[in-house]
């Protein structure tokens, strides 16, 4: 099958929109735009080197899963994530102590997204407020430091730490996004993080409420 050559290129616009059709009026989380905010991402970081490979797996074995539950037969419990909250917890489908039945509950997978959108989140404000000469390397370890290696072995944290290295300049960085000069990737910057930052702390207080954020 063709694919059309729009389809690989990345824009930061697509994923400002998908992240602004998350969230419902009652601030529910709509899994499926979830999972396809995630998908512009990863597009993104696919146009940035194989070195980004391991994580880019990573991140698209997530994904698949959550899909997976979404087209699966209980799909109609995973529409949001507080229905798929709801729906693995009163049905005992998540490991809460130690991993066993269900190395792949919605709830544990999400919980990784999850972490790895706390990076995002910490990581956009950096290059939102960086200047021309500011090294997109530093951004990144310094906002990965923060949030979500603290929930990865050694052997993660030096690979991740290596990779970041491999991140090109700050301008380049830009052009990627596709969105024209860097002063409207700022103006996108600007409009994007308020609605990631909402939807990761929607998420974490779900998580919070239901006593879910450490699963192993
Ligand atoms: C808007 C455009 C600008 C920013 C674009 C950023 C694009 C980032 C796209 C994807 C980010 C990757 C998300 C990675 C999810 C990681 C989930 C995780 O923590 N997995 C670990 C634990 O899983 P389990 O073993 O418990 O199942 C797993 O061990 C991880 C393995 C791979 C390494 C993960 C390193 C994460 C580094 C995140 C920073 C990405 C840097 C990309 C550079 C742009």
């Amino acid at each position: 099958m063709a694919v059309a050559l729009e389809d690989l290129k990345f824009t930061l616009q697509e994923v400002l929109d998908t992240f602004k059709s998350c969230l419902s009026e009652h601030k529910e989380v709509f899994l499926e735009h979830y999972v396809a905010g995630w998908r512009g991402l990863v597009k993104f970081m696919n146009c940035l080197g194989s070195v980004f490979s391991f994580i880019s797996k990573d991140a698209v074995n997530k994904i698949q899963i959550l899909v997976n539950h979404l087209n699966g037969e209980n799909g109609a419990h995973y529409v949001t994530i507080q229905s798929m909250v709801k729906y693995e917890l009163d049905s005992q489908l998540v490991d809460l102590t130690k991993r066993g039945s269900f190395p792949e509950s919605g709830c544990r997978t999400l919980l990784r997204l999850h972490r790895a959108l706390r990076w995002l989140e910490l990581f956009l404000e950096r290059l939102r407020t960086s200047t021309e000469d500011s090294n997109t390397s530093v951004m990144c370890s310094e906002a990965y430091n923060e949030s979500l290696a603290q929930h990865h072995a050694w052997i993660i944290r030096k690979a991740a730490g290596t990779a970041f290295w491999a991140l090109p300049g700050r301008a380049t960085f830009f052009d990627v996004m596709n969105v024209g000069s860097p002063e409207q990737v700022m103006a996108v910057l600007g409009d994007t993080l308020p609605l990631i930052s909402e939807v990761y702390q929607v998420t974490e207080d779900l998580y919070a409420q239901n006593n879910i954020l450490e699963l192993p």
